[in-house]
């Protein structure tokens, strides 16, 4: 069972993106924090920094929306280069045709949950979804602490997806370091975001690693990943 390790480029250097990225080759994607200051309490960059880290790095661009009207803005974030585009269901105006219109322009559609939104109403819609992104802390910043009470959520998630039969990818963020990933792969997830403990890591690539070499071992023995 593969596992992907997505470094979270709000940790970075926004100084220095592009050898932020070249930092961490070899990870599956990068994360990218796009943030209004309105959605959440925090401001990041837009479109234009996302076209130029695409033209900047091989690495596949995870873009994560943290803002209010995703139905207008997520598409400009395929056109600009992302190859995921995350928008959050609290802020979603129509999430069914915004993720269809998100995969029809060609990326992967993913959705995300804040930790307060349980996944129960939104079962229906999973088959439109390529990821689902379960949050395990309050989106906005880095460097908070793991929620555990969101392991059960991330456990529910899981067993909705085996029950559809989806190929659906499991993602978190928030709080992923050395001594939570594991807990998240035993629970289902299998994309993991990790922020600060790649990026204030001495070695970053080495952190990419370690934290694949973790989630791996501990999806190996998850009983969810059994029968896969
Ligand atoms: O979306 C967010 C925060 O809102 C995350 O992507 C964080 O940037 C992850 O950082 P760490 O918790 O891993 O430091």
């Amino acid at each position: 069972m593969a596992v992907q390790i997505n470094p979270s480029i709000l940790s970075a250097d926004f100084a220095r993106l592009a050898e932020e990225a070249e930092a961490v080759r070899g990870a599956d994607f990068l994360h990218v924090d796009v943030m209004d200051n309105h959605f959440v309490p925090n401001l990041t960059l837009g479109v234009p920094v996302v076209e130029s880290l695409a033209r900047a790095t091989d690495t596949p661009l995870d873009c994560h929306l943290m803002i209010e009207d995703p139905d207008r803005w997520a598409p400009g974030y395929v056109e600009a280069g992302a190859s995921s585009v995350t928008f959050h269901v609290e802020a979603a105006a129509a999430p069914v045709r915004l993720a269809r219109e998100i995969r029809a322009k060609g990326a992967r559609a993913s959705m995300a949950l804040k930790p307060a939104t349980p996944i129960e109403p939104f079962e229906d819609l999973l088959p439109e979804l390529d990821m689902l992104l379960v949050m395990t802390v309050e989106p906005g910043f880095g460097g908070q602490a793991f929620l555990d009470i969101m392991l059960p959520k991330i456990r529910r998630t899981r067993e909705l997806i085996k029950k559809h039969g989806l190929e659906l990818w499991l993602q978190v963020d928030g709080g992923v370091s050395a001594s939570t990933i594991e807990r998240c792969a035993d629970a289902g997830a299998d994309v993991f975001v990790a922020g600060s403990a790649v990026y204030g890591a001495k070695d970053p690539s080495e952190a990419v690693r370690a934290l694949r070499a973790q989630a791996e071992a501990a999806t190996s023995k998850a009983s969810w990943a059994c029968d896969h």
